[in-house]
């Protein structure tokens, strides 16, 4: 599945099986996530992209009757270990959620926030801020006015503040589940640009229901159907000559 995959791998899945109470959800994954690129999740409704997602953070650990079986590996680091501090693991791999959701502060405080709580410096969070913020394609439009409320922003400059507060913590990997779909199209534009600048720096993995997106985006895609990955590999290829009879129906749109 992986063999002509030249990059270096940043995530290793060996055997992932999840249930929530009796629901198995997701069904023997093995993947491969190669580093500093963007992977793209799709698949229909309910396949199981972001409870994977959230298996790379461990954000189901907040589930109640979530069960997890089988190795997650993050550059070498088995992430379900009992030696894992989860707030760590979460600084290592940040995530952005469908939906912005800074928190009722000013701008330079949601970006400070994170910084601050992993003990960074007092004389160094301004310009952590300026960083991130410069960074999260953010800085030029709100510079002058880091201490307004952060929820006085567009809902695409909440976006990006949101990448940037998780890229002030300096983290490894950023997840980002349907991170555009609550915003318009030149907002949707700005994300991807930034998210193709990000991959230089970071490794992204990004769960989308915009086939389109994923095609604009993504260097690798891993398509989902019913809880298996049924074919995961360079996106060019799994548009263009899909393997699986059910990738290309999903792909060609005959369902989903
Ligand atoms: N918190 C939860 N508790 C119980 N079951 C859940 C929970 N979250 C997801 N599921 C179930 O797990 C399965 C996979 O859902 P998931 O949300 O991961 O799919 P998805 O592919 O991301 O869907 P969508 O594209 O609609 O967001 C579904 O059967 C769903 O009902």
């Amino acid at each position: 599945m992986t063999d002509d995959f030249t990059s270096d791998t940043e995530i290793e899945v060996r055997g992932l099986n999840l249930w929530y109470g009796t629901n198995h959800a997701l069904h023997d994954i093995s993947i491969d996530i190669p580093k500093n690129s963007v992977t793209a999740f799709i698949g229909p409704s309910g396949c199981g992209k972001s409870t994977f997602l959230r298996c790379l953070n461990r954000m189901n650990d907040l589930i109640p009757n979530c069960r997890i079986e089988g190795n997650v590996n993050i550059n070498g680091e088995d992430i379900y270990s009992k030696a894992v501090d989860v707030v760590d693991l979460r600084k290592k791999v940040g995530m952005v959620f469908q939906k912005p959701n800074p928190f009722p502060m000013s701008i330079h405080d949601n970006v400070a926030y994170g910084p601050r709580i992993h003990g960074a410096p007092r004389k160094e969070i301004d310009g952590i801020v300026e960083y991130a913020l410069r960074s999260g394609a953010l800085w030029d439009e709100v510079s002058g006015r880091l201490n307004t409320s952060a929820l006085d922003l567009s809902g695409g400059q909440q976006q990006r503040l949101c990448i940037a507060r998780t890229l002030a913590v300096k983290p490894e990997v950023i997840l980002f589940d349907e991170p555009c779909s609550a915003l318009d199209p030149i907002s949707t534009n700005k994300i991807e640009d930034l998210i193709l600048e990000l991959k230089k720096q970071y490794t992204i993995v990004i769960v989308t229901h915009n086939m389109q997106q994923a095609a604009r985006i993504s260097d690798y895609t891993a398509f989902f159907l019913l809880g298996d990955l049924i074919e995961f590999g360079r996106t060019e290829q799994i548009f263009e000559s899909p393997q699986k009879r059910e990738t290309e129906d999903y792909i060609t749109g005959r369902f989903g």
